[in-house]
């Protein structure tokens, strides 16, 4: 039995990354019967039928499924921002971040477009990010700079890259991966690929091995299904802090003798990150009253 991974599915045919080989696979006639899921990233295994033919025998346990767009077993999203034009948003950012913690993915931020940048003022806002322990990385895609360093990053993995329109995304792919043409520019320019157009999701394979997916359409900005009682997990300095609090269901709003209160008056937690938690915990709220 071959053992593979589906990058494509297309009228009821999967196309089966294995090694370098492409197999387009039906399924087993069993499956028909049964209740399955079967997306782009699941892994299988499958026998051949022919040169490029297959069928699909068995789909393998998943390590994690992102809903929009559905890919099954990513592993990691490069949060992808423009240092300037559009200039970086912190407020944003963290924003970002929510979602990408809330999916469970493991996280690098890339502040690209450096070559227009202020660099200490780069330094500084990813020296932020890096207090609390996520990953930095800056580049500047049109230039190649720090695209190595995210290539090896990429390594074996299977990535997504999210971020505003204009960062960049497609660009660092390019760099990235000679060779994947995704389209860059103007988002005018655009139209008919990315996230105005409804299309399955798709893995591209880079060379040294590790997919990325070829849609950053991946829906960033809502808070929909959050509990406000758990947004402090997807702030791990807030989460960090919170048990120090005198309540234990303490929401770090107005409570009294509140410890994530007290750590951004002292500059601990840094009062734009206290800021943004404050923000996305009234759209919770206001949410769940029904708007
Ligand atoms: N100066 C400079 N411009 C860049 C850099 N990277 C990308 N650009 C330019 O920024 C514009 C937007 O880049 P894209 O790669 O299309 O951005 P994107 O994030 O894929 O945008 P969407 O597909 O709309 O989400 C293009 O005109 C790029 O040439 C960079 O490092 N420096
Ligand atoms: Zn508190």
């Amino acid at each position: 039995m071959l053992n593979g991974i589906v990058v494509k599915a297309y009228n009821s045919y999967y196309y089966i990354q294995s090694g370098s080989k492409i197999v387009s696979c039906n399924l087993r006639g069993r499956f028909k019967k049964e209740r399955f899921s079967l997306t782009v990233g699941d892994e299988v295994t499958y026998t051949m039928t022919g040169p490029d033919k297959g069928v699909i025998e068995e789909i393998l346990p998943r390590r994690s499924i992102l809903k929009r767009p559905l890919v099954a077993n990513i592993d990691q999203v490069v949060l992808t921002f423009a240092a300037v034009n559009p200039d970086i948003n912190p407020a944003l950012v963290d924003r970002f971040l929510v979602v990408a913690e809330y999916s469970e993915l493991d996280i690098i931020i890339c502040i690209n477009k450096t070559d227009l940048a202020d660099l200490d003022a780069v330094s500084q806002l990813a020296g932020r990010y890096e207090q609390i322990g996520y990953k930095v990385l800056t580049a500047a895609a049109k230039a190649g700079t720090g695209i190595d360093t995210l290539r090896s990053l990429l390594y074996n993995k299977i990535s997504v890259f999210a971020g505003p329109s204009g960062a960049g995304k497609s660009t660092l792919l390019n760099a990235i991966q000679p060779g994947l043409e995704l389209t860059t520019g103007e988002v005018s320019h655009k139209i008919g690929r990315g996230k105005h157009t409804t299309r399955f999701a798709e893995l591209l394979p880079l060379a040294g091995g590790g997919f990325v997916v070829d849609t950053p359409g991946f829906s960033f900005t809502e808070f929909n299904d959050m509990e406000a009682a758990h947004l402090m997990d997807y702030f791990p300095e807030i989460a960090a802090v919170a048990p120090a609090c005198k309540f234990n269901t303490c929401l770090h709003y107005k409570e009294p003798q509140c410890a994530v209160k007290q750590a951004a008056a002292d500059g601990r937690i840094h009062a734009d990150r206290y800021q943004s938690y404050l923000e996305i915990l009234t759209e919770i709220r206001e949410n769940k009253k029904g708007y």
